[in-house]
């Protein structure tokens, strides 16, 4: 059996999260959650530049419960690479409760991408975060583009502000609907009216197959304050970046937990308060549904809208 040890300094999700206070619309979906092995029946992957605790499909459906989701998208988690099998095996084994984003490298065959499909996946995901993983060339990730689009499938991006002008014309060439991840991790340092994210507001704008998720406050808070102990306005620095995107574009935004929260170095978030932080950024309930309900259903379940 493989024995893993966790990188130094790893914190592990939040053992006893509080209920949250705002009640989740009828039929929410967490939309971007992962699972971790556990690591000795499906193991990290050699090329990973992190090595988490173990969080697997039992504990990630027991917070869906307690937090009061109907429904996970289980993205994959850069530790296990372009091994899909722990995220496969806990859509599979949520009874249709939970569909997948994989991560699947150029060679993929149209029957194993068609398996995936059977088990619930619905995306790709690229990854340009340079801490997380290796390059890979724009022509291998256009060619896997053009593979999956065949399914109806979408592809979810992970990229940091400052690169999104040296991807602009990647991005918008992808033939399929486009995902961003934490909203394209924005400097909330910087002003909301700034250069910066007003070029991802103009990305939105100006693509209409554009998405995108307003989560991770927990990742791009610089002054806080932090999702604990009873804090239910946690990271303000955060909330006018989120909101401006969910109020401009209603019909296209998405929320997830991340759990279990890979890589944060300084604390690790209450998960029932951080669903306390939807209303912050969604402060109608017309705006909450179609952020934790609509919108997700229609890119996840569309066979059931
Ligand atoms: O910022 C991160 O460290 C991070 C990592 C991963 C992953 O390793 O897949 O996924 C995320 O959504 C966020």
């Amino acid at each position: 059996m493989m024995e893993f040890v966790k990188t130094p300094g790893w914190l592990d999700w939040h053992p006893d999260p509080s209920t949250p206070r705002f009640q989740l619309p009828a039929g929410a979906v967490d939309a971007h959650c992962h699972v971790f092995g556990p690591g000795a029946e499906f193991p990290f992957a050699a090329e990973r530049k992190y090595t988490p605790c173990d969080a697997g499909k039992a504990q990630l459906f027991a917070l869906r419960d307690h937090l009061g989701f109907s429904r996970n998208v289980i993205v994959q988690a850069t530790c296990h690479g372009a091994d899909n099998r722990a995220m496969i095996d806990a859509c599979i084994a949520s009874g249709g409760k939970a569909r997948g984003v994989a991560t699947v490298r150029r060679g993929i065959g149209d029957q194993e991408l068609q398996q995936l499909h059977d088990a619930g996946v619905r995306g790709v995901r690229f990854n340009f975060v340079k801490r997380l993983v290796d390059f890979t060339p724009k022509d291998e990730l256009m060619e896997i583009a053009g593979r999956i689009a065949r399914f109806g499938w979408h592809v979810v991006i992970y990229f940091e502000a400052q690169d999104l002008p040296e991807l602009w014309d990647f991005f918008t060439a992808l033939p399929t609907k486009v995902v961003v991840d934490h909203m394209g991790r924005p400097d909330v340092r910087k002003p909301v009216d700034g250069e910066e994210f007003a070029l991802f507001m103009k990305f939105m704008r100006e693509n209409p197959q554009v998405w995108s998720k307003v989560s991770c406050p927990e990742r791009l808070s610089v002054r806080g304050p932090r999702a604990l102990n009873g804090e239910r306005e946690a990271y303000r620095d955060v909330v006018p970046f989120a909101r401006r995107i969910v109020e401009e574009f209603p019909d296209r935004v998405l929320w997830g937990t991340d759990w279990p929260h890979p890589n944060l170095k300084d604390h690790m978030p209450d998960d029932g308060l951080l669903v306390d932080f939807i209303p912050h950024i969604a402060p109608t309930a017309e705006l909450q549904r179609k952020l934790l309900v609509d919108n997700p259903m229609r890119l996840y379940w569309p066979e059931e809208v």
